[in-house]
């Protein structure tokens, strides 16, 4: 596509984004009551803000001109921010992780596809060398300890002589075996050919029936070809059967495909242009128009002393650094109000300060008096949307894009390149600041000697940045810094980089991506819900939530500092169903670096207390320096076992228990790094302290039908099969339930192989080989799966869900107070 065309694309979406924002400020006003209707309103934002995400996120990739890409990052961190958001409101509404949203997109005229959570192509693009670089070096390591697993597979195994020998005289004898035997087919041929014709040549051939032998095999033939032609044709024209070159690449897609590329080119050069004409406008109006600017502000400054002086008699002070120095006083106000400002500002800053204190005070005592009855007014409060640290952002981006791009004309900017006159605007602002800096410095000084000279006083020294409280801040600063000690100070971060490689705590990541998650759509999610049947999450529900707790907030800083946090996550779910996928697919689309902490692989590495300390200090370390990481923890369940069983004593499986918290505390929202448990058997972990350490529990479920109905197509075509009329899917996906992602992959793979593939021409594939393959494998029974939903329902989301849920039964928020007042009674009694 063209620039004009996403130009145009980038408007449609910012207008689409002004109107929801202008709706977003008149919502705050209106506060609610019925959880119903606050679900609508909150999932129709989320829906109209993820159509916002997608086409920003394409306009954002191959938009080409900087400047607006610069803004449309701004933009895009927002919307995603305001994603996640939302998405927790409507967790904290729900109490629960999976939403379903079918009745809004129907209303809204939308496919479920189209609710996707893309996967910003910036969040890898950006750094590509850079995760390539250390791709390298993590390959260098692994080759140069022996470690590296595709080494390890490919190694050749040595043979003894004899068994040598013996191969090769198996080999030779095979290969005369088959000479001898087509010398044998040939002789035989001969012979056969030479009895014919001596055969033939006694009798007169009969022409006209041979001709007639002839047309008849071969009208049999032709028609016979015609028929399925016709056959298949009618198929498509029925819609039953796609068109014949429906799975090939169109032309025009490899030639838009040229074109993204060719974009991404000029993009990284025009980024490249505007970098240099930076430096290089600046240092020209540096030189052109810094000592006017310069002079400038000192006679202004000049003025404004002289003026105060007039007015008041008195000479002003100086404002400090750390108010902003001159800048403040030229903001349309007269320096006794900027004064009055500054005293006031202080005054009210004690006075909040106190009355946070009072108020803390007095809520803490009118919760200890509160009964039940004063809770239940509480819980009946209708519901106000939290405070968005986004919607700012956003409304900033929007007023900037009104501003400077809605209405500009660009007929002379063909080729998109920088604008030199924005950019001359903003250095010359960036000058302005640096030179204030310097001409305040001069005229503190300046101030401070006419004092001296016209009032003969004595001037206090100008302290700058040196007030009580910085002193005590940076006290307080350093007492923390003492405390978390830096046990590696003396090593560099690429020594400690290898030592984990080699110990094998930082381990290679598997090339996916969440896109190769397959699934399909969960379609009736609102509609049984409403019916009070609560749905199982497609693949594609558990998919979208790791877009959004792993993905979104690992790839963009901007969003991990101010979304809601999440440090931890667990997945949970019976074996197979793609957990470890999913933890390798969040490292490839973030390039974060995988580190795995799981019981077994730390098992006698680091020994005792000080080197578990140790381990657990320089995985922080690297983990924060190289950002961002996900470190991972396979079968966590072993980590919080109710009673470690004897086989694993050995392992000491419980030693990181107590350091998670730990760890947890010391993750601060600029720390891009994320904790992934997996488990499959949650039900063996003391739940408590489990569900302390992870925030977010995620359910993996086994596929369901229509799940495994794609799972059996990709995944037979991505081993190289072909999918005939002659392969019954819905045959085999409605008998293989029960069987998880894990057990498909493993029959797949043990069908296709070589042989079978080379097959396929004349013998197409058949269900029934695949589901010969099965019969050995064992599904994952009912029983299993609802034991993985009640240990659900016993941790604190689950709880409140079922508690909510009983109150919803009944009626509204007032019946559930009562219940719970019943309850205590009860209790009581
Ligand atoms: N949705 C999916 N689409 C395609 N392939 C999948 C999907 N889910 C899982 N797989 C494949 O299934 C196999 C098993 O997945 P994986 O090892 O991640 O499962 P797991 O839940 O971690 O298993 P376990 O608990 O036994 O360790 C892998 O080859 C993975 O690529």
């Amino acid at each position: 596509m063209s620039s004009a065309m996403y130009n145009k694309m980038w408007h449609q979406t910012q207008e689409a984004l002004n109107c929801l924002l202008d709706k977003e400020s008149q919502k705050t006003v209106e506060p609610h009551r019925n959880q119903v209707f606050i679900f609508q309103k909150l999932a129709t934002f989320y829906i109209k803000y993820v159509q916002i995400f997608r086409n920003l996120e394409n306009v954002y990739d191959q938009i080409i001109h900087p400047q607006k890409r610069i803004l449309i990052r701004k933009i895009l961190d927002g919307v995603m921010g305001r994603i996640l958001e939302l998405k927790n409101e409507m967790v904290e509404l729900e109490l629960t992780e999976f939403h379903y949203f079918d009745d809004i997109l129907q209303d809204l005229k939308l496919a479920p596809q189209q609710l996707d959570i893309p996967i910003p192509k910036y969040f890898l693009k950006e750094k590509l060398e850079v995760i390539k670089g250390r791709e390298k070096i993590l390959a260098q390591i692994l080759a140069d300890t022996g470690l590296d697993m595709r080494e390890m597979k490919s190694s050749v195994k040595a043979f003894s002589i004899e068994q040598a020998v013996k191969l090769i005289q198996i080999a030779e004898r095979a290969r005369q075996g088959r000479l001898r035997a087509l010398f044998m087919k040939q002789i035989f041929l001969q012979e056969y050919r030479a009895r014919q014709a001596r055969l033939l040549g006694e009798k007169v051939a009969d022409v006209a029936a041979a001709a007639l032998r002839i047309q008849k095999v071969w009208r049999g033939f032709h028609q016979n070809k015609k028929t399925k032609r016709d056959r298949e044709d009618e198929m498509v024209f029925l819609g039953m059967n796609p068109p014949p070159l429906f799975n090939e690449v169109s032309a025009t897609v490899i030639e838009a495909e040229k074109v993204t590329r060719l974009r991404d080119e000029l993009q990284i050069k025009h980024e490249e242009d505007y970098k240099t004409a930076m430096n290089t406008i600046k240092g020209n109006l540096q030189l052109m128009e810094g000592a006017d600017i310069k002079e400038n502000l000192r006679d202004q400054i000049r003025h404004w002393i002289i003026e105060c002086r007039n007015l008041t008699g008195t000479f002003p002070e100086y404002p400090k650094v750390e108010e902003g120095g001159s800048a403040i006083i030229f903001s349309n106000k007269t320096p006794q109000q900027v004064i009055e400002d500054i005293i006031a500002a202080q005054e009210e800053e004690e006075k909040k300060r106190k009355e946070k204190k009072k108020e803390k005070q007095k809520d803490q005592k009118v919760k200890e008096k509160k009964g039940p009855k004063e809770k239940i007014k509480e819980e009946d409060e209708p519901w106000k949307m939290s405070p968005s640290v986004f919607l700012q952002t956003m409304e900033e981006g929007s007023n900037i894009y009104k501003d400077m791009w809605k209405n500009k004309d660009e007929s002379l900017n063909f080729p998109q390149g920088y604008d030199p006159e924005i950019l001359k605007e903003e250095k010359r602002k960036e000058l302005e600041v640096e030179i204030r800096v310097q001409v305040d410095e001069l005229m503190r000084q300046e101030l401070k000697n006419i004092k001296l000279a016209v009032n003969k006083e004595k001037e206090l020294p100008v302290r700058i940045g040196k007030k009580k409280g910085g002193k005590n801040k940076t006290k307080g600063k350093k007492g923390r810094r003492g405390k978390d000690k830096d046990l590696t100070a003396d090593r560099t971060i690429e020594s400690l980089y290898k030592e984990l490689v080699e110990e094998g705590l930082l381990v290679q990541t598997l090339k996916v991506n969440l896109s190769d998650y397959i699934g399909e759509y969960s379609y009736l999610g609102a509609t049984l819900r409403r019916v009070s049947i609560e749905p199982m999450p497609s693949l594609l529900d558990v998919r979208q939530l790791i877009a959004l707790y792993g993905v979104l907030p690992l790839g963009s800083a901007e969003v991990h500092e101010n979304a809601p946090l999440v440090k931890s996550l667990l997945l949970a779910g019976p074996s197979g169903v793609g957990k470890k996928m999913l933890v390798h697919a969040i490292c490839s689309e973030t390039g974060a670096n995988l580190f795995n902490l799981s019981a077994e692989n730390i098992a006698g590495k680091y020994p005792g207390k000080n080197g578990l300390q140790m381990m657990i200090h320089v995985v922080l370390k690297v983990a924060r320096q190289l950002q961002p990481s996900v470190v991972w923890i396979g079968d966590t369940e072993k980590t919080f076992y109710k009673r470690v069983p004897n086989a694993e004593k050995m392992n000491e499986p419980k030693r990181l228990k107590k350091q998670l918290p730990k760890i947890l505390k010391l993750l601060k929202p600029n720390d891009r790094i994320l904790i992934v448990g997996t488990t499959r058997r949650p039900f063996d972990a003391e739940i408590q302290s489990f569900c302390r350490v992870y925030q977010k529990i995620i359910l993996v479920p086994r596929p369901d039908y229509a799940s495994r109905y794609v799972l059996w197509q990709q995944i037979i075509q991505r081993h190289g099969g072909a999918i005939t009329s002659a392969l019954n899917l819905s045959c085999l996906a409605k008998v293989t339930d029960g069987f998880t992602q894990g057990h498909i992959v493993q029959v797949v793979k043990a069908v296709l192989t070589d042989r079978r593939l080379r097959q396929q021409v004349y013998k197409p594939l058949m269900a029934t080989e695949f589901i010969t393959a099965l019969s050995s494998l064992d599904p994952v029974y009912q029983e299993e799966e609802d034991s993985f939903k009640s240990w659900y329902a016993k941790t604190p989301m689950g709880k409140r869900r079922a508690l909510a849920l009983m109150g919803g039964n009944t009626g509204n928020a007032k019946d559930k107070g009562q219940k719970k007042g019943k309850k205590e009674k009860k209790k009581k009694k």
